[in-house]
């Protein structure tokens, strides 16, 4: 049975784009239910250089995208945001929407943490921001599915053999196939530096230089053979059922991950973030895992952790919001691997037009930047031997209207064929300990190694 009538997608763009008053146009129509992983696999073999894969902590809202109908690229600084919002109307203005009227023309995407920072050849291809509006988009929203093709008007037959090859496939398609590669290789930096660099984040914080400061560190990982993104991304997916799960991928090199971390939401005028800060292991034992989660509830060094975070993005908020609701007191989010002190954070009566711009006052928070915010990316610039990337940075889409959701990249990786390469960082403030900090980082990449077939060694 013909999931999609090709035949009829085909033709109605060529029609479309022949009679087409702007420079792109769009075809929006019902799909069946598919799997959106198997459909992510298909990208490269069908042609599409560019993937992409994003799922909401509910799997409600899933988006994949394969190819680029158009790009928004930037290696700009400070004026990253406001020049992607700038080329993002113009794209709204330069395409024709067909079909399912209620599909908006999406853009993925994301940031790199600090556009300030040299980037290094491990991050070649993920510039300081860059969206795509992809050649063909799987949507699945509240169970309904649709799939959009979007294509320049004077370019319909270069995309046209890589739509078909496609179709043909969507008929039939493989389930994912679990296969990893066996590990042969695993190297961190060098555990003492680390731990150096965090006891003299310490030091700068108790001489009053700063409050608090988040360190990350990378592991590398070498492999048998190449990794295909869509079998960890099933992994994810099943062993991380409440994070974001997302992948960025671009001529074989993917940035991949399963965040719990929202960063922030809009639709229409109602904004959303979670504070996430303060982090202990889950219990061996319902026991000892209500223990734990009571020590960091009450544990006074996690509390100013979060609270850092609480006051910035109640600060955001309400400069931007009518009304911010929030809990007083921190709940537990409880992941796999790891409890986290959580509050979430909704805004009413928001007067921003676009997502983009909430990312752009919220990025980085304290929770992945540190506060004061500059003083704390200079030490981070000049304590931690790695380039962040995209770790750690904003991640995530924004439609026509200026709604979106991001997330922070964390607990993610970065696959180039035959090698990984895994971050995670943790919150330093004055009464930190460095052990215990280093700890929590092996906590946070254990989803990632897991998912790669690794056992984690904590
Ligand atoms: C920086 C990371 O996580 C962040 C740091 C946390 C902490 O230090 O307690 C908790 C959640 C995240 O905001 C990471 O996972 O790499
Ligand atoms: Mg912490």
């Amino acid at each position: 049975m013909a999931i999609v009538s090709q035949h009829k997608i085909q033709q109605q763009l060529h029609e479309l784009a022949a009679n087409a008053a702007r420079p792109f146009v769009s075809w929006t129509e019902p799909l069946e239910d598919i799997d959106p992983v198997s459909f992510f696999m298909q990208g490269p073999s069908c042609g599409f250089r560019e993937r992409f894969f994003w799922s909401d902590r509910s799997g409600s809202t899933i988006f994949v995208g394969l190819g680029s109908a158009y790009t928004i690229e930037t290696e700009e600084t400070d004026g990253r945001f406001h020049y992607v919002e700038q080329q993002r109307q113009r794209w709204v203005e330069q395409i024709e929407r067909h079909g399912e009227a209620d599909m908006p023309p999406l853009l993925f995407g994301g940031f790199a943490f600090d556009p300030h920072q040299p980037r290094t050849s491990v991050w070649r291809g993920f510039p300081a921001g860059k969206l795509i509006a992809p050649t063909v988009l799987l949507s699945v929203k509240n169970g309904r599915t649709l799939l959009t093709v979007t294509l320049p008007t004077d370019g319909v037959e270069r995309d046209m053999e890589r739509i078909g090859r496609l179709f043909r496939r969507i008929e039939e398609l493989q389930p994912v196939s679990a296969t990893l590669p066996a590990l042969v290789s695993d190297e961190e930096e060098e555990k003492e530096r680390w731990l150096a660099a965090v006891r003299q984040a310490i030091a700068s914080i108790r001489a009053g230089r700063l409050d608090k400061v988040v360190l990350a560190r990378s592991r590398r990982l070498a492999f048998t053979g190449t990794i295909d993104a869509a079998a960890v991304l099933a992994r994810l997916r099943e062993q991380q059922p409440f994070a974001y799960l997302f992948a960025f991928e671009q001529d074989g090199r993917c940035f991949i991950g399963a965040s719990p971390e929202q960063l922030v939401q809009k639709e229409g005028e109602m904004c959303q973030s979670v504070c996430l800060a303060g982090s202990v292991r889950r219990g061996s034992s319902p026991g000892e895992d209500e223990q734990l989660g009571a020590w960091l509830q009450a544990d006074s060094k996690n509390r100013e952790e979060h609270q850092f975070v609480v006051h910035m993005i109640r600060r955001v908020f309400s400069s931007v919001c009518e009304t911010v609701e929030m809990p007083t007191a921190p709940q537990l989010l409880k992941l796999p691997h790891i409890q986290h002190l959580c509050t979430p954070v909704v805004g009413r009566g928001c007067q921003e037009p676009s997502v983009l711009r909430l990312v752009e006052m919220m990025h980085p928070t304290p929770a992945l930047g540190g506060t004061p915010r500059e003083r704390a990316m200079e030490a981070i610039r000049s304590l931690e031997p790695l380039d962040r990337g995209w770790y750690a940075a904003p991640i995530g889409w924004v439609d026509a209207d200026g709604n979106g959701e991001w997330a922070v990249a964390i607990r993610s990786g970065l696959l180039d064929v035959d090698k990984a390469m895994l971050f995670a960082g943790c919150g330093i403030v004055a009464h930190s300990d460095p052990t215990s900090e280093y700890e929590e980082t092996n906590v946070k990449m254990a989803p990632m190694l897991s998912s790669l077939g690794v056992m984690s060694n904590d």
